[in-house]
């Protein structure tokens, strides 16, 4: 049998549940035949008959359990089967869920159930006819009618019993009668709206044609959201997209709509007008007055067309493209996300929308801008039928000229017309800071280990270390959010290095993913033994960064990482660090280190107070922050650029730390604080460093508070592989000095190799974070230790803070893509950023400034100053070799050697022949 059409066998659970499923169909459709098949003359439970013939489909058992269920349950009972089959497709299907029972929400459907049965028998226990003997409700509707009766008379109990109805519903299906009706309404409306706007829909399809992608992404978008595929997404995003999606649809609807009335509008004036100059052309004096009305008409039909288009017209545009706007990111995200639309596709339809906005905007413009609009294609232009002319005759000379209404203060953006109001300059103010509330709250699930299993696993540890010779008792024991850890007290004489040595070989006996050995544990005597927890839990940000650790820390470049092992949030200061090197491997939570990171100085900082430099060759990670007013630049892609803007870094470096010594302070604070007390006191403080030769002002400029500058580079080795050496130099210049100027640099990369970690970088970044690596060795490039490969992944790190050997464990918090737009976009709504050019593309005026120290590319000192005097000598000897300039000039093998090389290169001499000599291709120099 082929592979493919192998028959797998089931699992024992599995076989259970699948003869379960088979019994309860059989077992329902049973129970139906016999119900259906009730015979008054079979003998059952409430009555017995003669020994005759038994009628009943399903025999004497099925007489019997009919006549059980119908005297008990009356109409009520043909509910049965549907339970029965209903149990088993449940236990076939959600087995899993077995375990996690939710007592309370099974009781509230089963109590939604009796309501629902005792309300449908009682109420066909009084209206309904009897079956045979037994009444339509069974005992149960006789009884509760019964009771009820003398007390709420008919009436009263009949809208009791719906009502208890209705509550069973909501108890059994958890639907919302409430939402269900709403839905009920809103479909009804929204189908007869459709009905209602058919007709001028079909008329209009021609206009929608620009907006057929994104309506067929938005409607396949909204098929896709009733599929289970999307059942992993976060709802309220599709909600908002779908939404978004329809919303746009509509309004474009609309403006397609005005286009259309504007269309109309144009093609009567025109044939007014035609026909008025025909007329004219006949009896120029006899049609003048009919001309004067004419005129009056376009006038108002101008207005006319000029309201109705720039105001709905623009508004829906402007509204559908602000509202797409906003959820673009999410939109692309989800649908991508999915693989249901690709990628290419959310941006072809966020293409098709951008070009029918333009469209509508370019028609409105031209509207706006010309006399009457010129008409489209189909139209002719006003002059080819004359109409410039007819008034220049004077037929319609005084006649006054209609003018179009214009808005005043509209302007054109992105092809877009803006009107006053509407534009997208900045909505929210900078300050306060961004709310938490724009980060998801967390759905935490409590640890689920108990001091009794705690007490286990240290036992546990003793027995396994006694199994490798060792002798250690367990001490203390701290459970955290992911790992465990362990404090061991170890018998005098034993080596910690032992522990270290087994550290794989207890975690095989433990049963454990990986076992990190703490051989240091400041100001205590023990051995830490970390041991991932049974169930790990997610670190939220939200979580973290709601502490009064973080929140009351003074520093603008505070940020939160994680939680340290015990479940402590943990905060630190760029500021201090003061620049840090990021590595781990791919997938280990490099990437959300990173945001996590810039996300919390986007809680802490607004543009005034910190900057940004992104660097993200694999362009996809930083892309997200384009755009909020905190960029110094774009984000960096190019590694040109990339070398560019780290150039600009240790130039304005430069910069300020002269303007630090001539204003006498020794950091970025102290000049902070002194530019504050001077512009408080009313008297701000020049720029020392302006010259009057090299500006046109009259006056030196102002000094304003300087930012600190942060520079992220995602995936360095990227960068470090393609620009090289350069870069090496510039890091190590802006590491060893920027900490005063307030530059800093968070460096990130998943190859921690020597050859990108170099021993420059190394010695001047002290801040480390490692993530989980490979092997030992890279554990050591980055830490100077071992002990980053027994991480256990999704953002569990090992923290070097600056000026210790002992790292810290944390386990890193967690931003999703979502949550790391929200705030994006909250700044993005606070202003825009102000680039500076010359941070990516060098100086202004495309000559590379050197920087002080800095020794040019094609440095001239690499000629040797012997050079000029070496080629009079070859050219007019005409003997190259390197011997004879040697000997000539009495310098050693080496330069002479060079010098010839540099006479080849400049096509002095030729290349070396077969037999070593060269040719000398100069002319001898001119004799005067
Ligand atoms: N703190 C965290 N808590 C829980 N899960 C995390 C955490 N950090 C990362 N993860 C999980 O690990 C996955 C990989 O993370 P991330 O993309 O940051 O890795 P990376 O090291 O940057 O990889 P690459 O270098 O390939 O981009 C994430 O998609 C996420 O599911």
């Amino acid at each position: 049998m082929s592979q493919g059409n192998r028959v797998h066998s089931l699992s024992g659970l599995q076989r259970l549940l699948e003869g379960g499923l088979i019994i309860c169909s059989m077992l329902a459709i049973y129970v139906l035949l016999a119900l259906t098949s009730f015979s008054a003359s079979d003998p059952g439970w409430s009555q017995s008959n003669y020994q005759g013939q038994i009628e009943n489909l399903g025999g004497a058992v099925g007489a019997w359990i009919a006549d059980v269920l119908l005297y008990f349950f009356g109409y009520s009972a043909f509910l049965t089967p549907f339970v029965i089959a209903g149990t088993g497709w449940l236990l076939f299907k959600q087995s899993h869920r077995l375990l996690e029972i939710d007592y309370f929400s099974v009781s509230m459907r089963l109590l939604g159930f009796i309501l629902i049965v005792f309300g449908v028998s009682t109420l066909a226990s009084m209206n309904g006819n009897d079956i045979y003997e037994f009444s339509a409700g069974g005992v149960t509707g006789d009884v509760i009618a019964n009771a009820m009766l003398p007390y709420f008379n008919s009436l009263g109990t009949t809208l009791l019993l719906l009502c208890s109805i209705a509550t069973g519903f909501t108890l059994l299906t958890g639907i919302s009668l409430i939402a269900l009706v709403e839905l009920t309404g809103r479909a009804t409306i929204g189908v007869f709206q459709s009905l209602y706007q058919l007709p001028s829909r079909l008329a209009n399809s021609r206009e929608t044609e620009d907006t057929q992608g994104f309506m067929s992404i938005a409607a396949g978008f909204k098929r896709k959201q009733k599929e289970p595929l999307l059942a992993g997404v976060n709802e309220d995003d599709l909600t908002e997209v779908a939404n978004t999606a329809s919303a746009g649809n509509e309004s474009l609807g609309t403006a397609a709509e005005n286009t259309e009335v504007s269309h109309k509008e144009r093609r009567k004036l025109f044939s007014i007008f035609s026909r008025s100059k025909t007329e004219s052309d006949v009896d120029v004096a006899s049609v003048t007055a009919d001309a004067q009305d004419e005129v009056d008409a376009l006038k108002s039909f101008s207005a006319n067309i000029d309201n109705e288009y720039s105001t709905s017209g623009v508004a829906a545009a402007n509204e559908a493209r602000s509202r797409f706007a906003r959820v673009e990111p999410a939109f692309s995200d989800v649908v991508s996300d999915q693989g249901a639309i690709t990628a290419d596709e959310a941006h072809a339809a966020s293409s098709n929308m951008n070009t029918a906005f333009s469209a509508s905007g370019a028609s409105i413009d031209t509207f706006d801008n010309d006399e009457y609009g010129h008409p489209s294609d189909e139209l002719p232009p006003w002059e080819d039928i004359g109409f410039d002319d007819a008034i220049s005759d004077g037929a319609l000379a005084k006649a006054p000229k209609p003018q179009p209404k214009k808005v005043e203060g509209a302007k054109i953006v992105d092809g877009i017309v803006v009107l006053p109001g509407q534009d997208n300059t900045p909505t929210k103010p900078m300050a306060p800071l961004p709310s938490i509330d724009l980060l998801n709250v967390p759905n935490r699930k409590e640890n689920p280990i108990s001091e009794e299993e705690l007490d286990q696993v240290a036992r546990l540890v003793e027995s396994k270390l006694a199994d490798f010779n060792i002798t250690a008792n367990v001490v203390g024991v701290y459970p955290g959010p992911v790992i465990t850890r362990f404090e061991l007290e170890l018998a005098p004489g034993v080596k910690a290095s032992k522990i270290s040595n087994l550290a794989s070989d207890l975690a095989r006996s433990l049963l454990a993913e990986r076992v990190r050995v703490v051989e240091v544990i400041p100001g205590k005597a023990y051995v830490g033994l970390e041991l991932p927890n049974k169930f790990r839990e997610t670190v939220y940000m939200r979580d973290v960064l709601d502490c009064d650790k973080f929140k009351a820390n003074p520093s603008n470049l505070a940020m939160v990482l994680g939680q340290d092992i015990a479940g402590e949030p943990v905060v630190v200061d760029l500021a201090k660090m003061p620049h840090l090197l990021v590595a781990g491997t791919t997938g280990s939570g490099k990437s959300v280190g990173v945001n996590v990171m810039i996300t919390s100085l986007l809680y802490k900082s607004g543009p005034d107070d910190v900057r940004f430099i992104m660097i993200d060759p694999k362009m996809l990670e930083l892309s997200v922050y384009e755009g909020i007013p905190h960029l110094l630049c774009e984000v960096v892609t190019d590694m040109k650029e990339a070398s560019n803007a780290l150039r600009w870094c240790v130039g304005e470096m430069e910069r300020r730390y002269k303007l630090m010594s001539a204003l006498g302070v020794r950091n970025l604070k102290g000049y902070n604080a002194k530019i504050a007390d001077a512009k408080a006191s009313g008297e701000p403080i020049l720029d020392p460093l302006w010259k009057s030769s090299e500006s046109f002002d009259e006056q030196a400029p102002e000094l304003d508070k300087l930012p600190s500058i942060v520079v992220v580079v995602d995936e360095f080795a990227d960068m470090m592989m393609i620009v090289g050496k350069k870069v090496e130099e510039l890091i190590a210049r802006i590491a060893q000095k920027a900490r005063a100027a307030g530059i800093h640099l968070i460096l990130a990369t998943q190859r921690p190799s020597v050859d990108v970690i170099t021993g420059l970088i190394k010695a001047n970044i002290p801040t480390r974070m490692a993530f989980q690596v490979s092997s030992r060795i890279d554990s050591r490039t980055i830490l100077d230790q071992q002990g980053a490969e027994t991480l256990l992944g999704m953002g569990d790190m090992l923290y070097l803070p600056p000026g210790t050997g002992v790292p810290i464990r944390v386990h890193g918090a967690f931003i999703d893509d979502h949550e790391v737009h929200r705030v994006v976009a909250d700044w993005h709504a606070r202003g825009k950023p102000q680039y500076i050019d010359e941070i990516l593309q060098g100086s202004s005026d495309g000559e590379q400034v050197l920087l002080p120290g800095e020794a040019s590319e094609e440095g001239d000192e690499d000629y040797d100053p012997l050079y000029d005097e070496a080629v009079a000598f070859v050219t007019e000897s005409r003997r190259g070799s390197i011997s004879s300039v040697q000997r000539k000039f009495k310098i050693g093998y080496n330069r002479a050697a060079r010098i010839i090389e540099q006479m080849e290169m400049a096509g002095v001499v030729s290349a070396q022949g077969h037999n070593g000599n060269r040719e000398v291709l100069a002319p001898p120099p001119p004799r005067n």
